[in-house]
């Protein structure tokens, strides 16, 4: 009987400068893994299992799961297109903390997509599913954004085009950058921390994030990694969603005296990065925000790197 398993990284959101159109997927340097899997095979009836450390903070019920959500939102998809689906059983290992800033939905949508689309014989193409995934993704925070997902399925630090195809462009990765990451153990509703921010931004603002966006992506093709670092600097959320972060401020001045390139809040937070040029240094900013960032049991830090790769599925071995 086939079976087969995905896995889905955990993610930056936003990356300071690029709210909403820019993602970074997200592999500590210990090879352990930070990401959601998700198990899937025949059955009888449809059902969804959960496990995991974070299992136990998930709605109570199956149906309310966002798993089981892209089970019947792919059924209706596969229905549209002409094809059959069948009844399956899927397990959803509960590996990231929720209301985390680390992509955690995003994380079990793109592990369930992957999983049904492998399972069902790969009926849809990657911008077809990049498209279904930010449509969940949006149902569950109150608005469509693919700065999880995408990085999240496809790997790599992407940048949303705003198109159907292609949804997301792959930008050239730093390879000696590394991300001091570190959730704090308390819990940031994405949609919440979206309502609290201005509905329209003023012609300074906008103009500073687009000039900012512009250098980047010029600044990455180029090579040029520290003028790259120089505009990580989030003009639109974090200067609302900082209150919400107790201790940010000193977890930016102690990474900004070690030596980061940049600092900022991943996705919605609480968790926040530091990006350095070094994994010594990374690791100095790691240690002092176990001590002084992280808030209770909960929280976790790692160094991470941007994987190349992404989701990746396979038989159960
Ligand atoms: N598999 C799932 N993973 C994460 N959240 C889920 C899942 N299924 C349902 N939810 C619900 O979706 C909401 C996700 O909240 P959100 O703040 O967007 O989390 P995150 O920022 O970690 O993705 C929560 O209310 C949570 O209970
Ligand atoms: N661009 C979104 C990203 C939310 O990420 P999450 O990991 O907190 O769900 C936003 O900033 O609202």
């Amino acid at each position: 009987m086939k079976a087969l398993r995905a896995y889905a990284p955990a993610s930056i959101g936003n990356v300071s400068l690029g709210f909403d159109v820019l993602g970074a997927a997200l592999a500590p340097v210990d090879g352990s893994r930070l990401g959601d899997e998700v198990d899937i095979e025949s059955a009888d009836t449809f059902s969804l299992n959960t496990v995991g450390p974070f299992a136990h903070k998930l709605p109570g019920d199956a149906d309310s799961n966002i798993v089981t959500q892209c089970y019947h939102y792919f059924c209706a998809q596969m229905e549209k297109v002409g094809k059959t689906t069948t009844p399956v059983a899927m397990t959803l290992s509960k590996n990231l903390p929720i209301g985390s800033g680390l992509g955690s939905s995003a994380s079990s949508i793109v592990a369930a997509f992957v999983a049904l689309n492998a399972f069902f014989d790969y009926p849809f193409d990657e911008d077809t599913l990049l498209t279904m995934m930010g449509e969940l993704e949006g149902q569950i925070s109150g608005s469509i954004h693919y700065d999880n997902v995408a990085p999240c399925y496809v790997g790599g630090m992407t940048l949303m085009t705003g198109a159907t195809s292609p949804v997301t462009l792959s930008l050239p990765l730093v390879k000696d950058w590394y991300y001091a990451i570190c959730y704090s153990g308390i819990s940031v509703s994405t949609a919440a921390a979206r309502d609290i921010l201005p509905k329209q931004v003023d012609m300074a603002t906008a103009l500073t994030f687009g000039r900012q966006l512009g250098v980047f992506v010029h600044a990455l093709h180029a090579g040029e990694n520290e003028l790259a670092a120089s505009v990580m600097k989030d003009v639109i959320a974090e200067p609302y969603r900082k209150q919400l972060l107790p201790g940010f401020d000193d977890a930016r001045a102690f990474s900004e005296q070690e030596g980061a390139l940049a600092f900022g809040i991943s996705g919605s937070g609480p968790t926040v990065f530091a990006v350095c040029d070094s994994e010594e240094k990374a690791q100095r900013i790691v240690a002092y925000l176990d001590e002084h960032y992280i808030q209770n049991e909960d929280g976790f830090s790692h160094v991470c790197q941007i994987p190349e790769q992404g989701t990746t599925v396979g038989p159960i071995t």
